[in-house]
């Protein structure tokens, strides 16, 4: 891990115009993200972790209000144009949601909607270098007979496939920043450690570093190197996993641990 952060967040606060009695959401966030890490931030629902997610990629509803500092390898974001922080976007850093259903076209084969980003990023490779390309992604997330799947529609593939497509075009223009907003949860369990598995590989082998954005803490176990504990807009706690786990110090951090279902828990 070198000594510069990747990306480094500071008294973030975001407000809404409506909806929030324009209470920040997020209040005074400031965390950081070094190259290769996976941090996870875990929180109860409503706590701001989507929003925090959406400002750095730039994705925020306009009736959002921003302040603080989000600086990407020393640029600062919040102060980017819109060109700007497009050609970062898919590019530089790029996000995993929960449900790729609504991310993905219904309308567009998978090979086209790969293609895309590729094309919208490398507008020099021929139709031959994008098609091999499209077909490298889908064998690099793991997807069983890659050239019949780019032919298929979104409705055609289980979730877990779904995912992986989601994956695919995540990191078909190798970000060093990666945002996975409750990626697994939508999931049966066996497919969530397929996922995380894949996830944590690509990290490995490429050096990205992701945001991991949860609320389930055997996830955060699985995925993560170290961990933010975000209730109501602020970081209540931030530790490595192994500390979180053998020494949690926030009473709120204990509360979800204990919350934590184990093998003796009775349903
Ligand atoms: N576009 C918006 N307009 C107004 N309020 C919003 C908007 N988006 C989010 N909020 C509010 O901001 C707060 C934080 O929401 P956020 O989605 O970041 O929570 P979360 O921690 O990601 O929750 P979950 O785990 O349920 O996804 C919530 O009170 C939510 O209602």
């Amino acid at each position: 891990m070198t000594n510069s952060p990747l990306l480094r967040v500071k008294d973030l606060v975001a407000t809404f115009a409506s909806g929030s009695d324009f209470k920040p959401v997020v209040n005074g966030l400031s965390f950081h993200v070094y190259p290769g890490e996976i941090v996870a931030i875990v929180g109860e629902s409503g706590s701001g972790k989507s929003v925090t997610s959406l400002s750095i990629m730039g994705l925020l509803n306009r009736n959002a209000t921003i302040s603080g500092s989000i600086l990407y390898e020393g640029q600062e974001l919040l102060t980017m144009s819109a060109t700007e922080r497009r050609r970062l976007r898919g590019k530089e850093m790029s996000m995993i949601f929960q449900e790729p259903m609504s991310s993905l076209n219904p309308m567009l084969r998978i090979q086209t909607q790969i293609a895309e980003v590729l094309k919208i990023h490398n507008r020099s490779w021929s139709k031959s270098a994008i098609a091999k390309k499209v077909i490298d992604l889908l064998e690099q997330v793991d997807i069983p007979n890659p050239e019949e799947t780019a032919k298929r529609f979104p409705h055609q593939l289980s979730g877990g496939m779904r995912q992986r497509v989601m994956i695919a075009i995540a990191i078909a223009c190798q970000p060093k920043l990666l945002i996975a907003d409750e990626p697994t949860t939508a999931l049966d369990v066996t497919t969530q450690a397929q996922i995380l598995a894949l996830m944590k590989r690509l990290n490995k082998q490429n050096g990205t570093g992701i945001v991991f954005i949860t609320h389930d803490l055997s996830v955060v176990a699985d995925i993560a190197d170290r961990v933010l504990v975000m209730r109501t807009g602020k970081i209540v706690e931030e530790a490595t996993v192994f500390d979180l786990f053998d020494k949690p110090q926030h009473p709120y951090t204990l509360g979800l641990l204990k919350a934590m279902p184990t093998l003796d828990t009775s349903f």
